[in-house]
């Protein structure tokens, strides 16, 4: 028989500031394509993350992964670095890289992947807005 396979949920929340910006390009053309994102003074955004682990259930505790565990996880690699913090001056994860919600994501999901057993898959969803969000990776 085909091993059943579970995925479980954690949401978290955190408010962190960023400026959407390619140093590459002019002021022009950086307000052109970013728009209000582009502001030298930065904005605001309360990011909802979703975390999403799928594995087979383990028999001794009937746990895909223990959600406390998860949780503490998340609170470690994430919240605490990124929550009340502006993404581009006070993380070095976005020092250099445009903190865009697809970046965002991504850098959450490489943090979390290398904490959680290897048959275990990880999904990240990052709502940037009520409207604007993100999944990585996608499969297929
Ligand atoms: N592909 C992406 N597009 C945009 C991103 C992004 O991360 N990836 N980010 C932004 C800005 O950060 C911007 O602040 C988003 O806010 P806004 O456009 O105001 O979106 P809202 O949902 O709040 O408002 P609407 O009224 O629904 O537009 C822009 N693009
Ligand atoms: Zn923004």
């Amino acid at each position: 028989m085909q091993e059943k396979r579970v995925a479980v949920f954690r949401k978290e929340h955190f408010n962190a500031a960023h400026r959407l910006h390619n140093p590459n390009w002019s002021d022009e053309q950086n307000k052109a394509v970013f728009g209000l994102c582009n502001n030298p003074n930065y904005h605001g955004h309360n990011y909802e993350l979703i975390v999403q682990v799928t594995g087979p259930i383990d028999p001794e505790t009937g746990y895909v992964v223990d959600l406390k565990y998860l949780s503490d996880l998340i609170k470690t690699h994430v919240t605490d670095r990124f929550d009340h913090k502006n993404l581009n001056l006070d993380t070095e994860e976005f020092a250099q890289l445009n903190p865009t919600a697809e970046h965002i994501a991504i850098v959450i999901y490489e943090k979390l992947k290398a904490k959680l057993a290897p048959q275990l898959d990880l999904k990240i969803r990052l709502y940037e807005t009520e409207r604007n969000f993100v999944e990585y990776p996608v499969v297929g």
